[in-house]
């Protein structure tokens, strides 16, 4: 177990990848000086918390409903996205928890997923090419030379925007508004009118029947005032993970404190990158982004690195295929990993292997094909006899049209109409709570098939 982590000269000798190039090196390094100072932004406590829960994933006895922004931006920290965001996931989790009784592990891309690897360096519009942008916490959105240019001081403003957020989060999911009681207003005001509200409306029905029994049967309805809920991120940018790893009083072990579970994304996971290196060292829950071409040999060598303590709850692996290739291409990397006798949670990240673009320009993703890699994962899963431990989606609260298709029908047309994103096409709330239901269906009957009950072996703890 690592009690030192490289410097940050160390992990740019491995030649970091997807790091911005800062016109002025003064200006960074006084930046990572500050935040070096500023508190952690989550304790390694909650991390080793969420690390159990991750354990208990990757054993089986629940899923993870990771889900959140593809960018989050500074203009989008406000009250109501931060609501909307919450609302959607936690009526997704309450979908899966009733209609397929698993416990849910709530993990958000929140409070952090402020920086984008990109495939290009540049971005070519009506002959002016300019760097392209890499989320907020690198440059700005606005197609004009002054906004591309990397800012340093826009790590300040990630560590802000965290902060509040994580602040406005804590509150929501500690001060009642996440009251299981209440499930029927979460989505009062956004699920109406959609083909998705009388099946929601429904099972919220059920939810108050089960609760008012278990209260009539005289069990406390204290477990139903507050959830857990968990902030994640890709760690891409060296020099923020870098300045807010601290190391943990209790243990004497470095810890990331950007976020409770950092994940390295598919562009950095080289087996001897400095993305690798430096969360190999940090005792929080990691993930790894596995794509197509990653071989069975390199998901065993990640695994190894990132997991070399074979330590429960540890290590995610968030396979994101493409619908066309899921079958075929994770098989061979579950087993791998499998052989290496380490217990890991398989998570399915079904958006970004199947975006594209539209004739007039937008990047894209449909819904059936979405739930079609979904629904390859789980055949994969069942044929092997490993546990589906869930999903990682990129959603939002509000009511968006990114990606085609789902309950609205929305066509290539629509997609005009609300495309909000910064980055990639996200899935709507409604179209969000429609594939909580479809996940639910698909992993019931799975269960059912199984014939083992995942509540079984889950000891009771506060989701
Ligand atoms: O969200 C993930 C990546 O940052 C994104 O898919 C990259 O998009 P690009 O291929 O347009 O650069
Ligand atoms: C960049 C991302 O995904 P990937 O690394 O899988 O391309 C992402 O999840 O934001």
């Amino acid at each position: 177990m690592s009690t030192t982590i490289p410097s940050l000269t160390d992990l740019h000798a491995r030649g970091a990848a997807q790091q911005p190039t800062y016109p002025d090196a003064a200006a960074l390094a006084s930046v990572v000086g500050e935040l070096r100072e500023r508190p952690p932004l989550v304790f390694a406590g909650e991390a080793d918390d969420l690390k159990e829960r991750i354990a208990d994933v990757a054993a089986g006895r629940a899923f993870m409903l990771q889900a959140g922004d593809c960018a989050e931006t500074f203009g989008n920290v406000t009250a109501v996205n931060i609501r909307n965001a919450l609302r959607v996931q936690l009526s997704m989790a309450v979908v899966l928890q009733y209609a397929a009784q698993v416990p849910v592990v709530k993990v958000g891309r929140i409070a952090g997923q402020y920086a984008k690897p990109r495939s290009s360096n540049d971005e070519t519009r009506d002959g002016l090419t300019l760097p392209s942008y890499r989320g907020d916490a690198v440059n700005g959105l606005d197609f004009n030379a002054e906004s591309r240019v990397p800012d340093p001081r826009r790590l300040l403003d990630v560590y802000n925007s965290s902060a509040a957020t994580l602040n406005l989060v804590r509150a929501f999911v500690n001060g009642g508004f996440a009251d299981l009681r209440t499930v029927h207003s979460w989505n009062t005001d956004f699920v109406r009118n959609s083909r998705v509200e009388a099946k929601y409306e429904a099972l919220s029905d059920e939810i108050e029947r089960a609760m008012a029994f278990m209260i009539a049967c005289g069990v406390s309805d204290d477990a139903f005032r507050t959830v857990n809920y968990w902030a994640s991120h890709e760690a891409l940018l060296m020099e923020y993970e870098h300045a807010l790893t601290r190391i943990d009083s209790r243990t004497g072990t470095p810890y990331g404190t950007s976020g409770h579970l950092l994940w390295i994304g598919e562009r950095t996971r080289q087996i001897d990158g400095a993305h690798v290196e430096l969360l190999s060292r940090l005792r929080n829950p990691v993930g790894v982004k596995l794509g197509p071409t990653t071989t069975p040999e390199v998901a065993r060598e990640l695994v190894e690195r990132l997991d070399p303590d074979n330590e429960p709850g540890r290590l995610t692996i968030i396979t994101r295929m493409g619908a066309g290739k899921v079958r075929d291409a994770l098989p061979a990397i579950i087993e791998a990993v499998e052989a290496t006798g380490r217990k890991v949670a398989w998570v399915c990240d079904p958006m970004h292997g199947n975006t594209y673009s539209t004739e007039k320009g937008f990047k894209t993703r449909a819904f059936p094909v979405i739930w079609d890699e979904v629904d390859g994962f789980f055949d994969v899963h069942a044929e092997l006899g490993t546990w589906p431990g869930g999903v990682h989606i990129e959603l939002t609260g509000n009511d968006v049209t990114e990606c085609v298709g789902g309950v609205d029908e929305l066509d290539e047309d629509a997609l005009a109409d609300r495309y909000e994103t910064a980055c990639d096409p996200r899935l709507n709330r409604n179209q969000g709570i429609e594939l909580a239901f479809y996940l639910a269906e698909r992993l019931r009957n799975d269960i059912l098939r199984r014939g083992t009950n995942p509540i079984q072996e889950f000891t009771p703890r506060e989701m």
